[in-house]
């Protein structure tokens, strides 16, 4: 079987102007043991305006974290205000871009197709998306939960080649487990992520699909990770609210100690 590196990912969403992130990310380093980046990816996503000064911040001080963005837009330049492109993240030593999270598939309203195209334009320049992918309360209480997922993956991914699995991860998020304090339960999170993975070797290949790193996302905390990251399928985990604070991402981080 294919080994898959987990990546533990703070999504910090709209929380944190530059100096409260460089601030995060320094306490975050003080409370992780050199251990913790041992055999997994360690992932800030602050937002733009912060990745900047936690891009030097991480060189200056050497810190094995990865910088991630929490979104982008499909086209690398052009008369479209207000947006980012993959091509000025790319500059900026950004590893992960978030692609197709909830909130700006349900506030902001990108689709499948929208998805899709930015999906394309991080694989572009060189970075890795990570794919959301997840149901609403009435999709999964009327048994559609993995119908809509996988109809999600179809959408997000037609037309998408991957060469190699570690240039894609995908994310489970369950809308109604985030920001609610609600989990899926880790047996309903391995369920989905084995069927996510199934859908993926149909997409792909058998061999492509066991590389491919799933995580789980929706109200991960210090007190849950442990036995989420333990499902044979998840890979990691996409880590909102929790993530705000050094000492309780340093647990999730710090897991395994
Ligand atoms: O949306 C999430 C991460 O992208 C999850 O957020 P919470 O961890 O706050 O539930």
């Amino acid at each position: 079987m294919t080994e898959r590196v987990p990546v533990i990912a703070g999504n910090w969403k709209m929380h944190r102007d530059h100096l409260e992130a460089i601030q995060l990310v320094q306490k975050l380093a003080y409370h992780l043991q050199e251990d913790d980046y041992e055999g997994q990816e360690v992932v800030v996503c602050p937002p733009f305006v912060a990745l900047r000064s936690v891009q030097t911040l991480l060189q200056s001080d050497k810190l094995p974290i990865h910088l991630g963005a929490q979104n982008c837009h499909s086209e690398d330049e052009g008369a479209f205000t207000g947006e980012i492109s993959a091509t000025m993240l790319a500059r900026l030593d950004v590893r992960y871009v978030v692609v197709g999270h909830s909130e700006r598939r349900e506030l902001f309203g990108e689709t499948d197709e929208i998805v899709n195209a930015k999906v394309a334009a991080v694989q572009r320049h060189k970075m890795r998306p990570i794919l959301c992918v997840g149901e609403v309360l009435d999709q999964r209480e009327a048994g559609q939960a993995v119908d809509v997922v996988v109809s999600q993956l179809q959408g997000s991914l037609a037309g998408i080649r991957v060469a190699d699995p570690e240039e894609l991860v995908v994310a489970y998020e369950p809308v109604w487990a985030i920001g609610t304090g609600k989990t899926a339960t880790p047996q309903d999170a391995q369920d989905m992520c084995a069927a996510i993975r199934t859908e993926l070797a149909s997409l792909y290949d058998e061999q492509t699909a066991a590389g491919i790193r799933i995580q789980y996302g929706g109200s991960v905390k210090p007190g849950n990770v442990r036995e989420l990251m333990s499902q044979p399928d998840i890979d990691g985990a996409l880590v909102g609210g929790a993530s705000l604070s050094s000492e309780d991402f340093a647990l999730i981080v710090g897991h395994r100690r």
